[in-house]
């Protein structure tokens, strides 16, 4: 194998003759894109993935300074469901980080920090999955993040499931016998010697089934979502997981559903949707898993002997390991006090004078607020030193122009008060106008 040799960290000079940092050398000078606006205005209480609170909304602004016209290199973008984000831990504190790191879910013990996704790594850089719900200009409007206001985002990318999830895999490894590692072309134009160009690919979307059957899902053309109207109060009801319903009924079969949807997530990824299909399709309706609860969370394990494709199944499907499945910590029941509550009605109705209009900024009612409440607390935000030496303090966060105080019991968190956000959050592009949240 070629050893890579380290360049040198020389600038190199343009033919204008002026300095750069060379992108030989991967030193790359960035110039953020844009800055997020938010519905979190503080790492506190911020999902520390985008997946545990879909309602939780932004909005990129394309900056002028990137593109004369931002609203042309959105072109085409709002056919694309979701998107990659790219961008900086701005509110890191400092650049250093160490090489072991100690994820919330290890409940205090180390790993490597490239096996975490740590906000503490050499490059502070971040990566987040959100859903594209519209895009309007020069500006896309994203929900389920995890970044704060104010976040630099350096760069967007269309999500391509074809590309990016391994259960996406557009040749179907059925035909890939295991043991001889013999691979038997699975149509006649690749028996031809010919692979669908990356261009097919894309095309075959709308126009052909797609090779992959594992979702039984009929390919979906990609539907105009520049036109809608307000994307802030956008209705949010749709999520990925409905896109497989019989996959959840076959869980909760299997007693997988529980009251989060964290332990059927885990059904799902571990043994693959066309497993579950397979496990009830088969005339034979014995259980096919072992379902061995630890804690608050389900581990399965494949009982049958293994037959090839299900060997090919778990070929095609992503692996990680135990502790990023179970959490150490149960998920929290969240309760919200009767003054809570008051608080929380008074809020969504100060908008207008006849309480008509809620005033969030982000989400839709008071309802919603709820949720995206109730889905940051369930699960448990705080660091593990709060959760293990300060138990009993009080608890802040904001979001959206919610200020929430809360404390953690054993196995609950409780809302205390929820009181309009006073502090606006500090801007980070002076030549660009954020939403500002609080009063
Ligand atoms: C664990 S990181 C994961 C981010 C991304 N999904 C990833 O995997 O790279 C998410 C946490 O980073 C923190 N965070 C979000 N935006 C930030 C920012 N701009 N600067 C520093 N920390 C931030 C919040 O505390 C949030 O809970």
């Amino acid at each position: 194998m070629r050893v890579l040799e380290e360049p040198g960290s020389q600038p190199t000079a343009t033919p204008c003759g002026c300095v750069k940092p060379a992108l030989e050398t991967g030193n790359l000078l960035t110039e953020p894109i844009g800055y997020l606006e938010s519905c979190f205005s503080a790492k506190n209480g911020t999902p520390r993935q985008p997946s545990i609170c879909s309602h939780s909304r932004a909005c990129l602004r394309i900056r002028k300074s990137i593109f004369n016209n931002p609203e042309h290199s959105l072109m085409g973008l709002e056919q694309f469901s979701h998107v990659w984000v790219l961008f900086v831990f701005h509110k890191n504190g400092h650049l250093s980080c160490k090489a072991k790191v100690q994820p919330p879910r290890l409940n205090g013990a180390k790993t490597g920090v490239f096996s975490t996704r740590s906000p503490h790594r050499p490059n502070a850089i971040g990566l987040t999955l959100a859903k594209l719900e519209k895009v309007e200009g020069g500006a896309m409007y994203l929900s389920g993040i995890d970044m704060i206001h104010g976040t630099p985002v350096l760069d967007i990318k269309p999500y391509i499931a074809e590309y990016d999830s391994p259960q996406n895999l557009i040749e179907p490894l059925q035909d890939f016998n295991l043991q001889n590692s013999q691979y038997k072309p699975p149509n006649t134009s690749q028996a031809n010697g010919k692979t669908d160009s990356c261009d097919q690919r894309q095309l075959s979307r709308c126009d052909k089934p797609q090779a992959c059957s594992h979702t039984k899902e009929k390919p979906k053309c990609p539907e105009d979502r520049t036109s809608g109207e307000n994307y802030m109060k956008h209705d949010n009801s749709t999520k990925i997981q409905q896109k497989f319903p019989q996959h959840r009924e076959i869980a909760a079969d299997l007693g997988l559903e529980s009251r989060s949807d964290q332990s059927l997530s885990v059904a799902e990824e571990r043994i693959g949707p066309c497993c579950l299909e397979k496990s009830i399709s088969e005339e034979d309706t014995e259980k096919r898993l072992t379902v061995i609860a630890q804690g608050n969370s389900a581990e399965m394990h494949p009982v049958a002997p293994p037959c090839p494709s299900r060997m090919a199944d778990a070929a095609r499907h992503s692996v990680v390991p135990a502790w990023v499945r179970e959490a150490p910590v149960a998920t929290l029941e969240v309760r919200f006090t009767p003054h809570a509550e008051t608080d929380l009605k008074r809020l969504s109705s100060e908008g207008e004078p006849d309480g008509s209009q809620p005033s969030f900024k982000y989400f839709q009612s008071a309802e919603e607020a709820r949720h995206a409440i109730e889905a940051m607390l369930s699960a448990d935000p705080r660091s593990v030193y709060r959760r293990k030496l300060c138990q009993d303090r009080l608890f802040y966060f904001t979001v959206d122009i919610a200020h929430v105080t809360c404390w953690f019991g054993d196995g609950f968190a409780e809302v205390l008060r929820i009181k309009p956000a006073s502090e606006p959050v500090q801007m980070t592009d002076p030549e660009e106008s954020l939403v500002s949240l609080g009063s």
